[in-house]
C-alpha cells in the first residue's frame, strides 16, 4: 500500500476550504490511500525548483501540492491552494533533509533569496550581526542542523526582529535552533534542547530505511507530517482539520507526552496556550495503551482545578480517543468532586454537606473572634486555617506551635499561637456539630481514608492546571496513586495561578527533579497578544518587550492586530463601545460563540450582556451547565483554560482590579496581601490569554494600577 503523509500546513489549508471542496479533497487523496494512485494525474511544472513536487487537481479551482520522492511509495500531501497559488508554491519551494535530525524540511527558496538580497541591502556592512563567525563558526552550525545554504544568510541577520521576519522562509528546525542561540541558549543546550528532540521524535517513526533519504525522511517530521496508515484514519483526520493537535504534537511536546515511562512523577510547566493541557491529554492516551491487557476501566485519572475545566477534558479525550474501550480506561474528573464521592460513599452514600460560601466561613470567624474575646482580623484567621493548619494537616495545638509559617507575613509568637488554635479548634468544632465540611477538609478527609484503606485507586494520575491545588488536595492525589515509575504526571504554570495556594510538591512526597519540561511555543496567541499580555505581569512597558519576541523564553508562531486599550469616563461609554466592538467582530464573520467578555464581576458581564441583546445578539452567561448559542459572558475566574478568536476584558478599573475585597489589607499581613495582588494581576494575565486573534481591554474611571505597563497604548480621554 502507498505510504500517505499528511503536513500539517495541508490540514490547516484544508480546514479553511468549503464543505464541497472538502469532500472533492477527500475523494482525490483517498485513492492515494486506498492504493489505488496509479490512475492519479501528478502534474509537474516546468519552472520548478523541486521535480518531486507535483500539483494535483481537486476542482477547476484548487489544486493540491503533493511531494513524491523519487524512491518508494510514499506521497506527502503539502498544500490545497487556488491553482495558480498552488503552482507558484510548487516552484518556488523545495524538499531537503536536516542533516542533524534526518527529518523533512520544506524550504521556500525564492524567499530566501529575497530575504537574502533585502537583507544585504537593509545591514551596514560594519553593523552587528545576531551570529557572528567568531561566536559561532560554520562547523557548530552545520552539526546543529543549519545547512551550508543558510549559514549566508545567517550572518547577516543582525538582531532577533529580523530573524522573526525570517520564520516564514526558513525550515522551521533551522529556524528553531537559530532563535535558541538567539536567546542566549549555548550550542549545547540547542543541540540537546533542539536537535535531539527533533531527532527522538523522528527516530520512533522509522518504519522501514529507504536507500532515498528524503523516503524515509518523510517518517521523520512528526509535528509537521502524519503518517496515515488507511482510508479510515484519512478521514478520520480529515473530519475534524480543526483540532490539529490530535495528530500533530511539535517535537518539544511529543518528547514529554510519550516518553516511554517517567521513573517517577513528571512535569510540564510553560505559558499560556503552549499546549500544557494537550500534553497532558497525550499523555493519558500513552499511558492507556500501556496498560497491561487486564488492567480495570478507569485506571487512569485525568483531574483538574474544576468542575467546568474536567467537562472540557472530558469533550477533548474523546476526540483524542475515538476507541471507547480505550477511552473507558482513563476517568476524567474534578479533584474536589471525586474527594466528595469517596466520602459520601464512605457515609453510606448519603449527601455531604458543605460550606462553600465564604462569605458565611469568614462571618464564622469574625463571630468566634468576637465570642472569644481574641484580637485578629477574621480573614487572618481563616487564612491561617487554611494555609497552615490544613496546608500542613496540623491536628493538635503542640504541632501548630512547632510548625514553621511559609507565606504568613507576621511572627506568631506562642501565645498568640495558641489564642489563633483556640479559635480554629471552636471553627471546626462548629463544622462537625452542624455535620458540615469545607472542600479542603473533604481532600483531608478523602486523603485519610485512602491511607487507611491503603488500598490506591488509580495506576496513574494526570493533573492539569496544577498551580491552583492546595496541599489537601495534592495530599489526596498523591494518596491515589501507589509512589512510583508514572504515578502523577502534573501540567500547570505559575504565572497562572488564580487561587493563591503556593505549594511545595516536594514537602507533599512528590518529587520531580530532572522529570520537569518547560514548552516555550505559544500556539494559540498571537505575538501581539503575548507579548502586550506579557507587559502587564512583567511590568516592562509593551514597546521594549515588543522587539523581544522571546518573552522570557516564550514565542508565538502567529500575529495579528495589537490589542486595543481603550478608557471611557463612564460604564455606560464602556458598554456601549464594547457592544460596538463586538459587533464589528460578528460583522467580520466571528461566531458569537468564539467571542468571549470576561469581567472581574459578573454584575458588570450580565449588564453588557443585556446591551447586547438589545443590539441583537444572543448571549451566553459561562456557568456549570452546558452552554448555548451566543456570545460567551464569564467571569475571569472562568475563563480559565478556555480560549476564544476575540476576547473583552472589561472593567479592568480602580478598586475593581485588583478587587478590594479579595486583597488583606496589608497590617493584617503584609505578605499576603502582595500575595493576593499578584493572584488578581495573573487573573487579568489569565483573561487576556485567552484570545486567539483579537483583545480589547477596556476601564471606566481611573484605570487599573495593572495597566501602567501598557499606559502607552491607552486610547480615549485622559484623566
Ligand atoms: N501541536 C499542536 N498543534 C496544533 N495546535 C496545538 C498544538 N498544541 C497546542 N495547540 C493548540 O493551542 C491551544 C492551547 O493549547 P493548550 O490549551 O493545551 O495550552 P495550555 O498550555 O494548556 O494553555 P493555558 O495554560 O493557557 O490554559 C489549543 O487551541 C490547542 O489545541
Amino acid at each position: 500500500m502507498a505510504k500517505l503523509g499528511i503536513h500539517r500546513d495541508f490540514l490547516m489549508e484544508f480546514a479553511a476550504l468549503e464543505k464541497h471542496v472538502q469532500k472533492r479533497v477527500f475523494e482525490v487523496f483517498e485513492k492515494f490511500a486506498a492504493a489505488t494512485h496509479a490512475g492519479l494525474h501528478l502534474e509537474k511544472l516546468t519552472r520548478q525548483r523541486d521535480p518531486r513536487l507535483r500539483t494535483i487537481r481537486i476542482t477547476d479551482f484548487w489544486r493540491g501540492v503533493v511531494l513524491k520522492p523519487e524512491e518508494g511509495d510514499g506521497y506527502l500531501l503539502l498544500k490545497v491552494l487556488p491553482h495558480d497559488k498552488a503552482n507558484h508554491w510548487a516552484e518556488r519551494h523545495r524538499a531537503s533533509v536536516n542533516a542533524a535530525s534526518q527529518g523533512i524540511e520544506i524550504r521556500n527558496d525564492v524567499g530566501l533569496e529575497r530575504a537574502t538580497s533585502e537583507l544585504r541591502a537593509v545591514t551596514r556592512q560594519d553593523a552587528t550581526r545576531l551570529f557572528p563567525e567568531a561566536t559561532y563558526p560554520d562547523k557548530v552550525l552545520r552539526s546543529l542542523g543549519v545547512d551550508v545554504e543558510i549559514i549566508p544568510i545567517v550572518r547577516l541577520i543582525p538582531d532577533e526582529t529580523h530573524l522573526e521576519a525570517l520564520h516564514r522562509v526558513l525550515p522551521e528546525q533551522q529556524y528553531d535552533v537559530l532563535l535558541g542561540l538567539a536567546t542566549g541558549m549555548s550550542p549545547e543546550e540547542v543541540d540537546r534542547e533542539v536537535v535531539q528532540v527533533y531527532a527522538a521524535a523522528a527516530a520512533r517513526d522509522t518504519t522501514t530505511a529507504a536507500a532515498d533519504p528524503l523516503a524515509s525522511a518523510m517518517a521523520h517530521a512528526r509535528g509537521r507530517v502524519a503518517l496515515v496508515s488507511g482510508t479510515d484514519e484519512l478521514r478520520e483526520i480529515l473530519d475534524r482539520p480543526f483540532d490539529a493537535w490530535r495528530v500533530f504534537l511539535h517535537p518539544s511536546q511529543y518528547r514529554i507526552a510519550y516518553q516511554e515511562s517517567y521513573r517517577g512523577s513528571a512535569q510540564v510547566t510553560g505559558g499560556p496556550g503552549t499546549g500544557k493541557t494537550v500534553v497532558a491529554l497525550h499523555r493519558a492516551l500513552h499511558l492507556a495503551r500501556r496498560l497491561p491487557a487486564d488492567a480495570p476501566d478507569g485506571s487512569i485519572l485525568l483531574t483538574t482545578y474544576t468542575r467546568a475545566l474536567a467537562a472540557e477534558l472530558d469533550r477533548s479525550l474523546g476526540l483524542l480517543i475515538p476507541d471507547d474501550r480505550l477511552r473507558a480506561k482513563i476517568v476524567v474528573i474534578n479533584v474536589d468532586a471525586l474527594a466528595y464521592d469517596i466520602v459520601r460513599s464512605r457515609q453510606g452514600g448519603g449527601p455531604v454537606k458543605l460550606v462553600t460560601d465564604q462569605k458565611e466561613i469568614t462571618a464564622r470567624w469574625a463571630r468566634i473572634a468576637r465570642r472569644l474575646g481574641l484580637e485578629f482580623a477574621d480573614v487572618f484567621l481563616d487564612q491561617e486555617w487554611r494555609h497552615v493548619i490544613l496546608a500542613q494537616d496540623l491536628r493538635t495545638p503542640e504541632a501548630y506551635l512547632k510548625a514553621s509559617r511559609p507565606g504568613r507575613g507576621t511572627a506568631l509568637p506562642p501565645v498568640r499561637r495558641l489564642q489563633a488554635w483556640r479559635a480554629i479548634e471552636a471553627f471546626e468544632q462548629q463544622l462537625r456539630q452542624s455535620g458540615e465540611r469545607t472542600f479542603l477538609q473533604i481532600c483531608a478527609e478523602a486523603a485519610n481514608l485512602l491511607a487507611e484503606q491503603d488500598e490506591p485507586r488509580f495506576r496513574h494520575v494526570i493533573v492539569d492546571e496544577a498551580q491552583d491545588l492546595h496541599p489537601a488536595q495534592w495530599r489526596f492525589l498523591r494518596a491515589l496513586v501507589p509512589e512510583g515509575r508514572d504515578d502523577l504526571f502534573i501540567a500547570g504554570d505559575s504565572h497562572q495561578r488564580i487561587y493563591g495556594n503556593k505549594v511545595s510538591l516536594r514537602s507533599l512526597g512528590i518529587a520531580v527533579t530532572g522529570r520537569s519540561h518547560r514548552l516555550r511555543i505559544n500556539y494559540r496567541t498571537t505575538h501581539e497578544i503575548l507579548a502586550w499580555s506579557s507587559a502587564l505581569l512583567t511590568g516592562t512597558p509593551v514597546d521594549s518587550a515588543d522587539s523581544d519576541s522571546s518573552l522570557a523564553g516564550y514565542r508565538s508562531t502567529l500575529h495579528g492586530r495589537r490589542p486595543a486599550y481603550v478608557h471611557h469616563v463612564s460604564r455606560t461609554d464602556e458598554i456601549a463601545a464594547a457592544v460596538a466592538r463586538i459587533t464589528e467582530w460578528t460583522a467580520a464573520g466571528v461566531a458569537p460563540e468564539d467571542i468571549a467578555v470576561a469581567a472581574r464581576f459578573i454584575q458588570l458581564g450580565r449588564d453588557l450582556g443585556n446591551a447586547l441583546e438589545r443590539a441583537g445578539h444572543a448571549t451566553h452567561i459561562l456557568g456549570n451547565s452546558a452552554p448555548g448559542p451566543g456570545v460567551r459572558i464569564a467571569t475571569m475566574h472562568r475563563m480559565k483554560g478556555l480560549e476564544f478568536r476575540c476576547v473583552a476584558v472589561l472593567g479592568v478599573s480602580e478598586g475593581m482590579l485588583p478587587m478590594r475585597a479579595a486583597i488583606t489589607p496589608v497590617d493584617v499581613d503584609p505578605q499576603q496581601h502582595q500575595e493576593d495582588i499578584n493572584t488578581e494581576l495573573s487573573l487579568l494575565f489569565v483573561a487576556c490569554t485567552r484570545a486567539r486573534e483579537d483583545l480589547l481591554v477596556s476601564c471606566h474611571g481611573v484605570p487599573s494600577p495593572f495597566l501602567a505597563p501598557v499606559a502607552g497604548d491607552r486610547q480615549g480621554p485622559t484623566e
